[in-house]
């Protein structure tokens, strides 16, 4: 068979987007990871690199100052920045998830100003549709959104906020019509500088430390009315609609993560003599690596085939395949990375249990990954009810 049969690989500027990733993120924001781990604290080197190199929203169309990358190109960001720092990782992240919804729904003038503000670096994007109550029911938020002459008048509050405080852009689902549940909410940009907008104390967290998660309160936030996110009452259709692709997107976090720890193990068991030996020549730990390394193949090639889906429903409208793949490759890639970090921190023993080696960190930082943006236990409903 020829080298260039085509299909069914990444292309060659895929992997050359990778390996410029890979080794900014090895360059300027692994050497932070664990004081950013330690600390709590936002890692603002990996978003001055990423922004510098325009790597912090590649989502973004061209028509509005972004490179307009693909869908599987976000992934390949996200999967190299999450390999060094999980933490950081969120920052392309949330810029999708927050900013997705005025890229799918959004007016021409809402798309214009802030998806090109995004795209030029001149602020984050966080997303609001949780609240203490409406977790995995999204559709019991209570948030308000009052019409009011030509303004709406924003009151509630939204719980487990990523990157709040630090974002400038917010998209939040309120509700526009009580009674009518998902059919009553509605989506709109709000901006931190709006009067009446402010931030809880940072939740004390078991992983990503360094991104900040927060509630967000609204206290008589008034917005112009243009700020809406399509029409009234498709808010919890297009918070759904964004998920769909950014699941996609926590798929690629957990492979990097699980990419970092098996790295690392790896390259101990080959060095750590035990027996007379190095422990990598004893079978019982070869077929763990192997194992590890099967589950994160089967996981890449779930969540890749995955991101194809979305670049085609992003060009094509949305489609329940999508749906389908994308809580499948966000379920099974952060089992996966779960399995895989806790296995890396037995392959180290001692050490991996050690706070001054990174894996007892990325088994941290894998845990969220099967609890965000949506359970693992919701993808499976979501997945029941989009099979095809
Ligand atoms: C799946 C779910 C449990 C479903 O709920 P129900 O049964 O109430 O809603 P149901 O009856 O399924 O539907 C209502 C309407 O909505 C439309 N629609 C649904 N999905 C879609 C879709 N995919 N595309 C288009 N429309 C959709 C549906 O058609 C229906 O309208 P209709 O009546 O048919 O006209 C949903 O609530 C969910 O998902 N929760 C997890 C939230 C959750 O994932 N947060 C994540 C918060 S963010 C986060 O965690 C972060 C993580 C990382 C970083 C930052 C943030």
């Amino acid at each position: 068979m020829s080298d260039d049969f085509g299909y069914f690989r990444t292309s060659e500027e895929h992997e050359m987007l990778r390996a410029t990733v890979r080794s900014l993120a090895q360059a300027k924001i692994a050497p932070h990871a664990a004081e950013v781990d330690e600390r709590g604290r936002f890692p603002q080197e990996a978003r001055e690199t990423l922004e510098a190199n325009g790597l912090h929203a590649v989502h973004v169309p061209e028509a509005y100052d972004g490179a307009g990358a693909d869908a599987l190109s976000t992934v390949i960001v996200i999967e190299e920045v999450a390999r060094v720092c999980a933490s950081s990782s969120l920052i392309p992240a949330v810029n999708k998830l927050g900013s997705l919804p005025v890229q799918l729904s959004g007016s021409e003038e809402l798309k214009a100003k802030y998806l090109g503000a995004l795209a030029r670096g001149e602020g984050l994007f966080s997303y609001c549709l949780s609240e203490a109550d409406a977790g995995s029911d999204a559709a019991a938020m209570t948030t308000r959104a009052v019409r009011d002459g030509d303004a709406y008048v924003l009151n509630g509050v939204k719980r487990w906020i990523t990157n709040a405080g630090v974002s400038d852009f917010y998209t939040v689902m309120a509700v526009t019509d009580p009674g009518k549940r998902s059919k009553g909410i509605s989506a709109f940009v709000v901006e931190k500088g709006d009067e009446g907008v402010s931030f809880g104390a940072p939740e004390r967290k078991l992983g990503i430390k360094g991104s900040p998660t927060r509630e967000v309160y609204f206290d008589d936030v008034r917005i112009p009315a243009d700020r809406i996110i399509g029409g009234e009452g498709t808010g919890f259709a297009t918070a759904m609609k964004t998920l769909d692709h950014t699941r996609i997107t926590i798929a690629a976090q957990a492979l990097g993560i699980a990419q970092g720890a098996l790295d690392y193990a790896k390259g101990y068991v080959r060095e750590r003599k035990q027996f007379g030996k190095p422990i990598g020549d004893f079978q019982g730990i070869q077929f763990m690596l192997a194992d590890m390394a099967m589950k994160l193949e089967a996981a890449r090639q779930l969540t890749y085939a995955a991101a194809a889906r979305s670049e085609r429903s992003c060009t094509g409208g949305g489609d329940q395949e999508l749906t389908f793949f994308g809580a499948a490759a966000k379920c099974f890639a952060s089992d996966a990375a779960m399995e895989i970090t806790t296995d890396a921190v037995q392959l180290l023993g001692g050490y991996g249990y050690s706070r001054d080696y990174p894996l007892e960190r990325m088994m941290r930082d894998a845990k969220i990954t099967q609890i965000y943006e949506g359970t693992n236990q919701v993808q499976r409903i979501v997945m029941a009810r989009n099979l095809t």
